[in-house]
C-alpha cells in the first residue's frame, strides 16, 4: 500500500454514515457509508467512501475509534436556506390570515412592526424566531426587520449569538398612507440604511451580512429605490424585496408607477435586480419579466404557505425553473403561518399539485427537486452557494442530523427503508423531533447553546 501524504489541515469531526443533498445535476444524490470529516475552520475537508477510514486517518491524523458513526434511520442533509422571513411578524404567526395582502399589511403587520422601536420587545421577539427557526433546522436564514436600525442590528447580534448564518434587511419605506408613524422619510432611510451596513459590517460577525432592503415598490417613491440601488451597487451589497405577489397590488403598482413597462421593470431601472437579488413571491410575472430576472441573475423566492393563506396565487415553479431564473423557498413569516422550512417544503409540492390538477399537462415537482430548491437552490438564490447548500469539500459544514426513527417522534417506521424512503418521510412527516443535531460552519448549534 502508498504511504498517503499526510496534510496539515486540522480536523475537528468525522462522521460516518448516509449522506443525502443535491448537485446541480442531480436533485438528490444518496451517498450511503460515507465519511465526512470537517476541519477546524467548520469547512467540510474530505467526503470519502467509509472503507477509506484508515487511509485517511492517516492522512488526516484523526482517531478513527473518535469518528460519529450515524445509526440506521439516521442521515446528515444540508442545513435548510429559508430565502425569506419576516422576523418582526413571528409574535403574530399563526394568526391573522383573514385578508388579502395590502389590507393585512395595513390591519395587522404596520401595527405590530411600528412596535419594533421598543428594543426590549424586539428582543423577546427576535430571540424566539432565531430559536425556533434553528431548532426547525433553518441553517441560514434571509431576515425582514423594521425600519428601526436599532432594533435591526440587535436581529443581527442574537443570530450572530446563536450562531445562525443570516442575511438581515433593515427595511425601508417612506411610503405608508394608512400607519402614518410607521414610515421614515426618503432621507432618514437612506441615512439610516448606511448607518445600518455600516455598524452591521463594524461587528465582523462571521456569519452575518446585511441586504438592502425596499420594502416593496408600493412603500417606497422612485427616488429612494433608485437610492437603495445605488447603495447596493456602490457597496457590492446583496438585496431583498418582494414583487407581484397579488393582482390588486400589481394593479396599485401600474396606478403609482404609470411609466413603467412592468413591475420587474422599475426595479430593474433603479438598479435592484442583480445576482445578489432576491424577490419574494413573482406569482404573476410576466415570460417577459421572468426573462429580465434571468439577464440580470436576480432570484425569487417562493413562499407557498404566504401565497396560499393571503389568497395571493400559486406560482409556476416549473416555469420559473424552465426559465433558468434562480429559485429557493422561504416562510414568509407571518404571511406564511409556520416557521418550518419543512412546512415550506410540504406547501410547495401541494401547490404543485394543485397546478397539476388544474393541468394535467403540468409536469408536477418531484419531492427531489423541492428537497434541492429548500437547500442548494437557497443557496443559489442567496447567491451563498459557494458556501452553504450541500455537501462539498471547502464548502462549510451547514448539516442537519436527522434520526427518521426518533424515539417520541412523529414518524413510526414499520419495517426497515432506503436512503430516499427515509427522506421523503422526514419531509413529509416530520418534525424537530426529528433533528437532533444542527451544525452551522462546522459549530455545533442545535442542541441550542446559551449565547
Ligand atoms: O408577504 C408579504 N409580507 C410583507 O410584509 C410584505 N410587505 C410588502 N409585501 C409583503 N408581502
Ligand atoms: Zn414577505
Amino acid at each position: 500500500m502508498e504511504t498517503p501524504n499526510k496534510s496539515s489541515t486540522v480536523i475537528s469531526f468525522v462522521c460516518r454514515g448516509t449522506l443525502v443533498h443535491s448537485t446541480p445535476e442531480e436533485a438528490l444524490q444518496v451517498l450511503e457509508d460515507a465519511l465526512l470529516g470537517v476541519n477546524s475552520d467548520g469547512k467540510i475537508a474530505f467526503i470519502e467512501r467509509g472503507e477509506e477510514l484508515q487511509k485517511l486517518s492517516q492522512i488526516f491524523g484523526f482517531d478513527p475509534s473518535a469518528v460519529t458513526q450515524l445509526e440506521q434511520h439516521e442521515f446528515l442533509m444540508p442545513g435548510m436556506i429559508d430565502t425569506h422571513i419576516h422576523a418582526s411578524q413571528y409574535s403574530y404567526s399563526g394568526t391573522a390570515l383573514d385578508m388579502p395582502l395590502l389590507q393585512w399589511l395595513n390591519n395587522y403587520t404596520f401595527p405590530v412592526e411600528s412596535r419594533f422601536k421598543d428594543l426590549e420587545f424586539a428582543n423577546k421577539v427576535y430571540t424566539q424566531v432565531v430559536k425556533r427557526t434553528l431548532r426547525n433546522g433553518t441553517t441560514t436564514a434571509c431576515y425582514f426587520a423594521t425600519i428601526h436600525t436599532d432594533a435591526s442590528l440587535l436581529l443581527g447580534q442574537i443570530a450572530n449569538d446563536f450562531g445562525q448564518r443570516a442575511l438581515v434587511g433593515k427595511v425601508c419605506m417612506d411610503r405608508n398612507d394608512f400607519v402614518k408613524h410607521y414610515k421614515e422619510t426618503s432621507q432618514e432611510s437612506q441615512d439610516e440604511t448606511y448607518r445600518f451596513i455600516k455598524e452591521l459590517l463594524s461587528k465582523k460577525y462571521p456569519l452575518v451580512k446585511p441586504v438592502v432592503t425596499p420594502r416593496f415598490a408600493p412603500s417606497c417613491t422612485e427616488a429612494l429605490l433608485a437610492q437603495l440601488g445605488a447603495i447596493a451597487k456602490n457597496n457590492n451589497l446583496h438585496i431583498q424585496s418582494h414583487i407581484s405577489e397579488n393582482l390588486e397590488e400589481v394593479e396599485l403598482v401600474k396606478q403609482l408607477f404609470p411609466k413603467s413597462g412592468s413591475y420587474t421593470d422599475i426595479y430593474n431601472k433603479c438598479n435592484l435586480l442583480t445576482d445578489k437579488t432576491v424577490m419574494a413571491h413573482g406569482c404573476h410575472l410576466s415570460d417577459e419579466e421572468l426573462a429580465l430576472f434571468r439577464e440580470t441573475g436576480a432570484a425569487l423566492s417562493h413562499c407557498p404557505n404566504s401565497n396560499i393563506s393571503l389568497c395571493s396565487g400559486v406560482l409556476d415553479v416549473r416555469n420559473v425553473l424552465n426559465h433558468k431564473v434562480k429559485l429557493g423557498l422561504g416562510t414568509d413569516v407571518a404571511g406564511g403561518y409556520s416557521s418550518s422550512m419543512l412546512d415550506a417544503v410540504r406547501r410547495a409540492l401541494d401547490s404543485s399539485k394543485v397546478l397539476t390538477i388544474q393541468d394535467p399537462k403540468h409536469k408536477t415537482l418531484t419531492f427531489e427537486e423541492v428537497f434541492r430548491l429548500a437547500t442548494l437552490g437557497g443557496s443559489q438564490a442567496l447567491s451563498l452557494d459557494e458556501q452553504t447548500g450541500n455537501f462539498e469539500v471547502g464548502k462549510d459544514f451547514d448539516a442537519l442530523r436527522v434520526n427518521v426513527a426518533a424515539p417520541g417522534g412523529p414518524i413510526d417506521l414499520i419495517e426497515d427503508e432506503n436512503p430516499k424512503v427515509l427522506l421523503e418521510k422526514f419531509l413529509n412527516l416530520g418534525d424537530d423531533r426529528n433533528i437532533m443535531e444542527v451544525f452551522v460552519a462546522g459549530r455545533k448549534v442545535v442542541p441550542l447553546k446559551k449565547p
